[in-house]
């Protein structure tokens, strides 16, 4: 029996799926058409879950659903099964097959498989401008009748063909246009054993792209393959993608200084006036105090430390993805994960960490077998995600490197910064590793991750839509959790117990603990409170020093420097600092993010404590080695 999926479809509309090859631009004609925002880029397996839509179209709604990638409806995968089970429920009346004009042949005979299962079917030959581009040149007309179901070419980027696309599901939903009985015999009519089926569906879609293709050059990927043995050849590929990492993080960090400085110091005036406001309507000092010093402090904080960054990142990130060099980087590294005994696919989930572990322990779900998913999950938090690297960048700038912004300052800073993320991706290796070596021993599966073609990314686009649902996104996130954390640690560091304040209290208590990994109790505090976002973990450090001198204002990395150096900072505390905030506990938002996709509170504990146990063994042997040779 097949599960019917929940949908909202709240104007009861006809359910349409939008089924097709990974990468194909399934989830772009699904945003063009129902304005939502799936999320897009140049790599196969985006897709993770379900979305639905509603489209109006002369008068009649459509439910589309944005279905998973598929190379076929064999049931390999979860998400092939999700796929497959979801044409042929008796829910959906009609499927749009989105197909690459660019590799015709391959999705044809995915086009085929859900012919069989369906006889409402309109197919939506995508990416066109592309083959044009590339001297690819198909005639739609003969296709359609050698399919017998409507074809309609699209570049769905440039919303070209939509409507048409949209007439021809109307004519086969409510015209009940259906498939050519022709064909549908001679599909019925194929082999009953599942090989002989599959290999007589290639073959017929063999005949039937020769038949409709045009080639004016037989050598048309000859400018993706160059790049290709570039990129992704032993000797250039890896130092290529070391280089793009500090590329990246120079822009980000050069970038960002001058805003970041900017913003603090609007917000510093800002504060001075309010709290002029707060004296002139005479409001009394526990509520300024907790408002002001609290909540406005730790949110002004969190904005200017990672706005500016975010807003650089995100885009130059985004751009890499649109132009598909996430894959290339999982095909560089697939050695090195096959050699840990995992799926060489936990590239791409790594990269999505980068951006947000939860995101990245949701886009497990490309990889198939249980036990490498599992690993992939355990192991993302060893990337450092956005709220982190704000923590990362400045601990670097002002303890190993100096805050004057000079271009050979920034380029130290992006290449010690590529370093500790170079070092969390050889703790995923190490980790995984030892993983499928112990409690998840087995062999690893083999897998084809496909490259493909390179595109160009859309500059603006990218730039507005990485901006709004990215980075505005995420630092909504951040500001939902710092609004109530400053108002918490405020509260904790003006109610006193005895003579003590309680938070004076728990810093004191687990103090000692902490310079055995050569930090202190405010900084061990301000990770634990962090674990609802590592965006507050500065700030809340800030507020416990702050607990004990007053009169700061955070207006610059140097006084902020000033401030951990009066509170006993050496280049031990700022380095295992560094080491913490690579290695600890996932963020809450991860947490469940994991238990959600593993349904399991052992392996949620399991990913607590990984990272958590390493964080703390390799601060303390640091520690432990610097004493011993004196080095403080
Ligand atoms: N040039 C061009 N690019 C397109 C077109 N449609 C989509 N793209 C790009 O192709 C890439 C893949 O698009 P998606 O919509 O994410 O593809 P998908 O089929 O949903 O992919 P999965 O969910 O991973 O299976 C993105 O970078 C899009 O911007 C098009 O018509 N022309
Ligand atoms: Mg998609």
């Amino acid at each position: 029996m097949v599960e019917q999926l929940t949908l909202v479809n709240e104007n009861n509309g006809h359910v349409v799926a939008l089924a097709g090859n990974p990468n194909v631009g399934k989830s772009t004609v699904f945003n063009q058409l129902t304005g939502l925002k799936q999320h897009t880029g140049n790599w196969p397996g985006k897709t993770v879950g379900i979305a639905e839509g509603t489209v109006e179209h002369e008068g009649e709604f459509y439910c589309l659903v944005d279905l998973p990638g598929t190379y076929s409806l064999s049931s390999n995968s979860e998400e092939e099964e999700v796929a497959q089970d979801f044409i042929q429920s008796e829910q959906s009346v009609a499927t749009i097959c989105v197909c690459d004009a660019t590799s015709l042949e391959r999705n044809l005979n995915l086009v085929l498989q859900i012919m069989q299962m369906s006889d409402k079917v309109v197919v939506c030959i995508n990416l066109i401008d592309e083959a044009r581009k590339k001297g690819i040149h198909i005639n739609i007309d003969k296709l359609q009748s050698l399919l017998g179901v409507p074809v309609v070419a699209t570049a769905a980027r440039q919303n070209e063909g939509l409507d048409d696309l949209m007439v021809a599901l109307s004519d086969v939903v409510v015209g009940d246009i259906k498939m050519n009985p022709y064909m549908k015999e001679a599909l019925a009519s194929l082999s009953d054993d599942p090989e002989e089926n599959t290999k007589a569906l290639l073959d017929r879609a063999t005949v039937i792209a020769d038949d409709v293709i045009e080639l004016d050059n037989e050598d048309y990927n000859r400018r993706d393959r160059k790049l290709d043995k570039i990129l992704t050849q032993r000797a250039t590929g890896l130092p290529i993608m070391i280089l793009l990492l500090v590329v990246v993080f120079w822009f980000t960090i050069q970038g960002a200084n001058v805003p970041s400085d900017a913003l603090a110091k609007m917000f510093s005036t800002i504060g001075d006036y309010l709290n002029q406001f707060a004296h002139y309507i005479h409001m009394p000092e526990w509520l300024r105090g907790a408002l002001i010093d609290g909540v406005y402090n730790v949110l002004s904080t969190v904005i200017s430390v990672m706005l500016p960054p975010m807003a650089i990142f995100f885009p130059i990130f985004t751009l890499l993805e649109d132009f598909g060099y996430l894959p290339r980087v999982a095909f560089n590294l697939d050695s090195f994960f096959a050699k840990a005994g995992a799926c060489g696919k936990q590239a791409l989930t790594m990269c999505m960490g980068f951006g947000c572990n939860a995101a990245g322990v949701t886009g497990t779900r490309i990889i198939n077998s249980p036990r490498e998913k599992l690993i992939a999950i355990v192991t993302n938090n060893f990337v450092p995600c956005n709220g982190r690297f704000p923590i990362l960048i400045s601990i670097i700038t002002m303890f190993f490197v100096g805050s004057s912004v000079t271009l050979g300052n920034s380029l130290k800073s992006a290449f010690m910064l590529a370093a500790v993320v170079i070092l969390g991706v050889f703790s995923t290796f190490w980790i995984s590793q030892l993983l499928s070596k112990t409690i998840l021993k087995g062999i690893p599966s083999s897998f084809t991750l496909e490259l493909p073609p390179y595109r160009k990314p859309q500059v603006g686009s990218v730039i507005v839509r990485s901006i709004f649902d990215r980075t505005l996104f995420v630092l909504w996130r951040a500001m939902v959790v710092a609004a109530p954390a400053g108002l918490v640690i405020w509260v904790m560091a003006n109610i006193m117990v005895g003579d003590q304040s309680i938070l004076a209290l728990i810093t004191d208590t687990i103090d000692p603990f902490a310079r055995l990994m050569g930090l202190d109790g405010t900084i061990l505090m301000a990770f634990i409170l962090g674990l609802p976002a590592n965006e507050i973990v500065i700030p809340i450090m800030v507020m416990g020093y702050l607990s004990k001198s007053t009169l700061f204002e955070f207006e610059s990395l140097d006084q902020f420097k000033q401030l951990l150096l009066d509170n006993g900072w050496t280049w031990l505390t700022a380095a295992n600092t560094i080491l913490f905030t690579l290695y600890h506990w996932p963020c809450s938002t991860t947490l469940m993010t994991i238990y959600k996709e593993t349904k399991s509170h052992k392996w949620t504990w399991v990913s607590f404590l990984v990272p958590t146990i390493m964080g703390i063994v390799v601060t303390m042997l640091t520690t432990f080695l610097a004493h011993l040779f004196n080095l403080v």
